[in-house]
Formats: structure tokens, C-alpha cells, sequence
């Protein structure tokens, strides 16, 4: 079983000076329930060796490790799964390659690709951007947040869990899970945080009065 309610996306590059491991540590005392290896600015290499510590921290925590874009990354680092986007290799491919039971994700921004994700066998959804996010260089415009409205739509459409990605806060993330998603993914409200135990404990308590 997957806890959904607070998934970390993880990048040092947004995480004010501390590293990946160390906001994971916080995020772990803070009760995150998913943990996914993102850092696009660093090497396959680099992606490794943070990955092995990344891997044994959540192992031990009993936390669900995912890594992002790369299957043969997350067959090496043993992941629980591996989420994928449109540049990514196809949902099919990766269960080939990974097996039943491998957690596979895909993001997806409309009804019809959450349609076509769920078909294709991915075990969860990314949905997003759902909020103006400046986290990800490709969706930082005001015109590409999909808004609770479109949230709402893909929770009628699919029976696949999903978490809404994109400009995520305590403040608003009681209205994306009352528009039905199982939880929220987020950047920098943890990495960014003064406290991030604190700021994934704030989450929770979001997540839960949005329910
Ligand atoms: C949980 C979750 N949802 C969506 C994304 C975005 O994936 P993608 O569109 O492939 O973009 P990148 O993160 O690879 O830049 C995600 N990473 N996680
Ligand atoms: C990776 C990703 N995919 C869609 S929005 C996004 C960035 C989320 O970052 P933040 O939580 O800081 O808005
Ligand atoms: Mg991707």
C-alpha cells in the first residue's frame, strides 16, 4: 500500500543550500509518504550515488522510493518505481522492463491523456501543473496551470490514484484533494521550507482537512 498524501519531488538545486539528503530526512521525521529522485541537473552518476542513500533511508523509513525518467536508473537503485513523462520511454515499455510489480507513474495535464495513462497500466498519476509553478523550467507560465476545475474532471474520468503537482502549498492543498486527489506532490513547499519536517507534517494536515 502506497500512503499518496504527501509525495516529495526532490531537487538541491531548489532546496536553499541544503542537500537532498538532508531535506529527505526532514521530509522522512515528517511523515512523507513518497519520495522521488528528480535532480534533472545532475549526471546518471551524480543520480547514483545519491540515489544508493536515498534508497536506504526510505527502505529503512518504509517509504516508497520512485525515481524519475530513468527505468534503467531505477532497476539499479532497486526504486519501488519510476515515473514518466512525454519525453519519457512509454508506460508499456517500463513494465516490460520492470515487472508487475514496479510502481509506474505518468504525469499527465488532461482528461484524455489521464484516460490514455490509465489504459496503458500506470499504477498512478502525476497531474499538473495544477497551480503557476516556477519549479519546472518547461510550465512557468501562468497559462499552463490546469486549476482544481480540470483536477476535478480527471477524478470523475479515472480510477487510478493520482496527486496534483504544481505550485502546491499547505494553503491550497485542501482544495486540490477535496477536487479528488489521493494527495499531493511538491518541490519547494518542503525543499524551500525553513523546517521541512514541519512544512510535510503542514502538509498532511492539509491533505487531511481536504478529505
Ligand atoms: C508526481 C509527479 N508528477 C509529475 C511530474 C512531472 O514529470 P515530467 O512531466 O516528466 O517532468 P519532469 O519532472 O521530468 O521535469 C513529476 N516529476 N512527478
Ligand atoms: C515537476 C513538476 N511537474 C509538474 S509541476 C512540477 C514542479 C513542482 O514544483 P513545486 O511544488 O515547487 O511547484
Ligand atoms: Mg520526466
Amino acid at each position: 500500500m502506497v500512503d499518496w498524501d504527501v509525495y516529495l519531488v526532490t531537487q538541491a538545486s531548489l532546496s536553499a543550500g541544503r542537500t537532498t539528503d538532508e531535506i529527505v530526512a526532514d521530509a522522512i521525521d515528517g511523515g512523507v509518504g513518497v519520495v522521488q529522485l528528480r535532480e534533472k541537473d545532475r549526471t546518471a552518476r551524480e543520480r547514483y550515488e545519491l540515489g544508493l542513500e536515498l534508497r536506504e533511508r526510505t527502505r529503512e523509513a518504509g517509504v516508497t522510493f520512485v525515481v524519475n525518467d530513468r527505468i534503467d536508473l531505477a532497476q539499479a537503485l532497486d526504486a519501488d518505481g519510476v515515473h514518466l513523462g512525454d519525453d519519457d520511454l512509454p508506460v508499456p515499455v517500463a513494465r516490460e522492463l520492470l515487472g508487475d510489480d514496479a510502481l509506474i507513474g505518468r504525469s499527465v495535464s488532461t482528461v484524455e491523456d489521464a484516460q490514455e495513462a490509465a489504459s496503458a497500466g500506470a499504477d498512478y498519476l502525476g497531474v499538473g501543473a495544477v497551480f503557476a509553478t516556477g519549479s519546472k523550467d518547461d510550465i512557468d507560465d501562468e497559462e499552463y496551470a490546469i486549476g482544481t476545475d480540470r483536477v476535478a474532471a480527471i477524478a470523475e474520468a479515472v480510477d487510478v490514484p493520482f496527486v496534483g503537482i504544481g505550485g502546491i502549498t499547505a494553503e491550497n492543498a485542501p482544495e486540490v484533494v477535496d477536487a479528488g486527489a489521493d494527495g499531493v506532490a511538491v518541490i519547494t513547499e518542503i525543499t524551500r521550507a525553513d523546517d521541512p519536517a514541519a512544512a510535510t507534517e503542514a502538509l498532511h494536515s492539509a491533505v487531511e482537512q481536504g478529505r
